[in-house]
């Protein structure tokens, strides 16, 4: 092994489109913070970022914009995010100027090789001595304690903010995989316009996703209600209603049916054996979307499989990218199948 491989500080960070989890390798998750920028609209510098910078969304006057770098789980503005990232990790202590540290960052599936270029650039640039990416739902199923390596099939469906993705496993890699641009933005968005057409009241994106947190629902029998605080179409006056949670079943309804087609597509092609073992173990659910009251239930009736959320759905990637970097040489045919690549 390399000698400055054994000194460097290892980085492993979830680059969500929703949230960005930086683990490091001997201490565990060190930084979690909200994908949000905030800049001066005319220098383009950087007023805040993370949850401060998420805190001013939709209350900026015109000199200041708040923008997110990343978009359906892919870099939309390599700039910003270089920046996001340089802040973050400079905020954690990580970068030493005498060794640099090797960083993994995780990627949606069937992501373009361009895409995953950025991604891989982005990592150099905020000072990675060495980056490797790894798929998502690998990196998913080692942080739910999948043994992903043994000759069994496992199934693993990470419902992130920008992109859900559905992989069957084994020996390693992924065996069939799929990655829909469906995650819980588009369900902010359904919110957003479920609240316009039936109330005339216009929201924001952050009181959509309060609403989905405190009420939303994949059940159409959940009763909750939550009070809804907007702008009046009409009148442009500030007005609240009363939501129900069978109402927000209604905004989700199409996403849901999305996710649970991307999930049967999957399962239709996968080979029998492994099939078999699905049945078995069950499907396990990670990301922050799997959060969404009921969802479990609803996609194990809609593919006939058990589906169960694991422990900790929200930092289940960031820790499985961690256990990885941590296990380079013992899982190197992970890291050298599929789309993942390595640049130093
Ligand atoms: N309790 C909850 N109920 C429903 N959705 C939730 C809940 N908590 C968080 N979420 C949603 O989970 C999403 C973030 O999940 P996660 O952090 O796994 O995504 P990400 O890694 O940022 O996105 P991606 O992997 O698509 O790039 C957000 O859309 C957030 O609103």
């Amino acid at each position: 092994m390399n000698i400055l491989n054994k000194f460097s500080k290892k980085i492993a960070i979830d680059l969500g489109t929703a949230t960005v989890i930086i683990y490091e390798s001997g201490k565990g998750i060190v930084l979690q913070e909200p994908s949000f920028v905030a800049l001066d609209s005319k220098s383009n510098k950087i007023i805040a970022v993370g949850e401060e910078a998420r805190r001013m969304l939709g209350r900026t006057p015109a000199n200041i914009k708040v923008v997110r770098p990343l978009k359906d789980g892919v870099i939309a503005d390599f700039e910003v995010a270089e920046m996001m990232l340089k802040s973050f990790l400079k905020k954690v202590g990580v970068k030493s100027r005498f060794i640099k540290p090797q960083i993994m960052v995780c990627i949606p599936v069937g992501v373009t090789g361009v895409e995953s270029r950025a991604v891989l650039e982005a990592a150099v640039q905020v000072g990675a001595r060495k980056a490797y990416l790894i798929e998502e739902p690998i990196a998913a199923a080692i942080g739910a304690g999948l043994g992903i390596e043994k000759a069994e099939g496992n199934m693993v469906i990470d419902i992130g903010g920008g992109t859900t993705e559905i992989a069957v496993l084994s020996l390693g890699g992924i065996v069939v995989g799929e990655s829909i641009r469906v995650g819980g933005d588009k369900f902010d968005e359904a919110l957003v316009r479920y609240v316009r057409e039936n109330y005339n009241l216009v929201i924001g994106e952050s009181t959509a996703e309060e609403i989905k947190i405190n009420i939303g629902s994949a059940d159409p029998n959940f009763s909750a209600k939550f009070e809804v605080k907007g702008r009046d179409l009409m009148t442009g006056l500030p007005r609240h209603i009363e939501l129900s949670a069978e109402e927000t079943n209604k905004a989700f309804k199409e996403l849901l049916d999305n996710i649970a087609h991307a999930a049967r597509r999957v399962l239709e092609q996968t080979p029998p054996e492994l099939s078999a073992d699905i049945v078995e173990k069950g499907i396990i659910l990670t990301g922050g979307g799997s959060l969404l009251a009921g969802i479990d239930k609803f996609l194990s009736k809609e593919t006939e499989v058990g589906v169960f959320v694991s422990d900790d759905p929200l930092t289940c990637v960031a820790e499985g990218t961690g256990q990885a970097l941590n296990e380079l040489d013992k899982i190197s045919n992970v890291l050298s199948t599929g789309n993942q690549g390595v640049f130093s």
